[in-house]
């Protein structure tokens, strides 16, 4: 039984008409499927993208882009299954870390030229062009991304929208608009000069050139870099280390590293000062210290 369901539930089409098919009728098949998604043990498939809890805990959110065929070129759809994705993974309490990466041979090779290529000036600045792109900056979880292939024009500016990046050896990067008539739309032009500096910034939007993975890790777009059948364990490991954490006070830390962005070294001192004031009021703090003292391991609550 759990075998039919779980086949029905990996193709939400099948799955959708299966309901309406059976409202009237054998009730307990839709019964007992409801209760495997609700109780976890299956996770809705969405058209483009895969979810799965992972890591020992199950407290890992994993993310697939799964549109192989065309590189998991980010269309409209891949992005608004994305967006609900992170939703999903946001809403669930006991989710502490989310991991982004791609099936087949890209992470993602941009946005979807196909889609784009007929769009007037009049239909993109009125038609809410970009709009579910902010989503995964917006996460308030940690999101790593497992850099699995080429990751060109919005695939990498998505993957610069995570916090922190892996990425396989194998991976290739870059920021190819220039050569189809275009610019980076989704952080690009603002991102790479953060960690690369004015120059390599420049270099990489103006040329269109490719580059690896090793080159990516010198400038500082990645953390680390992989054998390939190493990317998804080692990117696990990472999340389960963090996930050991309050969710609380990574949360707190997120956004105060994520300031740095935003504003100036003395507003950022005075941010990060009051984030660390307001830790004082969290029982895991107390936790924390506590454990530290008693030389025993901590058992945060997220309180
Ligand atoms: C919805 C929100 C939009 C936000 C916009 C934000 C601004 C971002 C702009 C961009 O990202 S523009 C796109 C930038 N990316 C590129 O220019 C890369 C395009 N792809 C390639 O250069 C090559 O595919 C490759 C990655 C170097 C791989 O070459 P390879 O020879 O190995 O494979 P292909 O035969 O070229 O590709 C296989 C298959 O995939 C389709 N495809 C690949 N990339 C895209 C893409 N970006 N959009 C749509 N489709 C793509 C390609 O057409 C092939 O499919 P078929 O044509 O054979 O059906």
């Amino acid at each position: 039984m759990a075998g039919v369901i779980r086949k029905l539930v990996q193709n939400p089409v099948t799955f959708s008409k299966y309901l309406t098919a059976h409202s009237a009728g054998i009730n307990s098949n839709v019964a007992a499927a409801q209760r495997l998604f609700s109780t976890g043990a299956i996770q809705f498939q969405r058209e483009f993208v895969l979810t799965e809890k992972t890591g020992s805990k199950k407290n890992i959110g994993l993310i697939t882009l799964n549109r192989p065929k065309a590189l998991n070129a980010l269309c409209d759809g891949l992005m608004k299954d994305l967006s609900d994705a992170v939703d999903e993974f946001e809403k669930d309490r006991e989710i502490a870390t989310l991991i982004i990466t791609g099936q087949g041979k890209a992470f993602a090779a941009g946005a979807d030229i196909k889609e784009m290529q007929g769009l007037t000036f009049a239909e993109v600045v009125t038609g809410g062009f970009l709009s579910h792109w902010l989503r995964v900056s917006q996460c308030r979880k940690p999101v790593i991304a497992a850099v699995n292939g080429y990751a060109l024009g919005g695939g990498c500016e998505l993957m610069m929208m995570c916090d922190i990046a892996y990425a396989s050896e194998t991976a290739k990067f870059g920021q190819p608009e220039i050569l189809i008539g275009t610019i980076p739309g989704a952080g690009g032009t603002q991102r790479i000069i953060k960690v690369a500096g004015k120059s390599k910034a420049m270099e990489i939007c103006l040329s269109g050139n490719q580059f690896s993975a090793a080159e990516a890790e010198k400038m500082g777009l990645v953390s680390k870099v992989l054998p390939p059948d190493q990317l998804l364990p080692e990117s696990i490991k990472l999340a389960e280390k963090i996930g050991n954490n309050s969710k609380i006070v990574v949360g707190l830390c997120k956004e105060a590293v994520n300031r740095a962005y935003e504003t100036t070294l003395t507003e950022g001192l005075n941010f990060e000062r009051r984030i660390f004031h307001s830790t004082f009021a969290t029982e895991d703090r107390q936790e924390g210290m506590s454990a530290f003292i008693e030389k025993r391991p901590p058992n945060f609550q997220d309180k």
